[in-house]
């Protein structure tokens, strides 16, 4: 299997304050891998590390078989970047933007091809200030992979999206033929895009799977309500058959409620903050 990205122990503190103690993480080629957690967990710390825009204090890194702490101006080349914060260049037109950053790649996409490709044709010749908010999004991901990168980086790229400039922003991210890490506080966008999940909680990596398997191991426990009681309980079956034993028969008003997938994330990260 081809390992894009490799992480062992990373470590980071900004002054006295730690925030990555020692991040375990791989990405393999093809996959998009979302890094998920809440805010302030570390997402940009270690994805900025992995960029080579933020040197670490521990820990080993390999991206496309270098240290990013070394990486020269070939192996950036080969990344794509696009930031949580919009740079802003409201005067220049789209065409003239994507073009300007496609002349520092060596084999980069044809312009007209690539807004085609993410449907911003139509503002190829538009003032990037006149915009709507997920067009420009769209230009960032028209920045960022102008120049065919081999391994695309995608900090929260749908804050504050609407749920249709959303699903357009995923559609286009599934069709994307690259290795992708993204991070996201959002657990469905990490469900809906992501090969795998790795859950960052206080600077920790808490659980590493497909959504399949995220799913298994952060089941929060059941609801088990009746007449005259509830109870939280991992074994609820076993609960209703005590139950069932105590009241000799069926068990008045007895109702199961097992977590959702969001409510044993939710679960999940405050069993790791406390
Ligand atoms: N340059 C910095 N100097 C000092 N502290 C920082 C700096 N950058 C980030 N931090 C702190 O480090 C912690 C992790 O921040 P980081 O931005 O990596 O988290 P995040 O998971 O990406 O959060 P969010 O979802 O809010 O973007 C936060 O407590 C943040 O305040």
């Amino acid at each position: 299997m081809d390992t894009v990205v490799s992480v062992r122990g990373l470590r980071m503190s900004y002054g006295k304050r730690e925030v990555l103690r020692g991040v375990d993480l791989d990405v393999r080629r093809g996959e998009t891998m979302a890094l998920l957690g809440p805010n302030g967990a570390g997402k940009t710390t270690t994805i900025e590390i992995l960029e080579g825009f933020r040197h670490r204090m521990g820990g080993e890194v390999q991206v496309l078989g270098e240290d990013p702490a070394k990486g020269d101006d070939t192996w950036r080349a080969k990344l794509g970047v696009v930031l949580q914060d919009w740079r802003d260049h409201p005067r220049w037109r789209v065409a003239t933007l994507v073009d300007h950053i496609a002349a520092h790649y060596p084999d980069p996409w044809d312009t007209g091809e690539l807004l085609r490709a993410l449907g911003l044709a139509g503002q190829a010749a538009a003032k990037v200030g006149q915009l709507s908010g997920g067009q420009r999004r769209r230009l960032d991901v028209a920045l960022g992979i102008v120049g065919r990168p081999e391994l695309l980086f995608l900090d929260e790229p749908t804050t504050g999206f609407d749920p249709e400039a959303r699903r357009e922003f995923h559609d286009l991210i599934e069709g994307l033929d690259t290795t992708i890490v993204l991070t996201t506080h959002d657990l469905a966008e990490a469900e809906k895009l992501a090969d795998r999940i790795a859950v960052l909680v206080k600077g920790r990596i808490a659980v590493f799977g497909t959504p399949a398997e995220l799913a298994d191991a952060v089941q929060a426990p059941s609801l088990v309500r009746w007449r005259d009681g509830a109870e939280q309980t991992g074994e609820p079956s076993e609960l209703a058959w005590r139950l069932h034993q105590q009241y000799g028969g069926p068990v008045p008003g007895l109702e199961i409620r097992r977590p959702t997938l969001e409510e044993s994330y939710l679960n999940l990260v405050e069993r790791s903050a406390a």
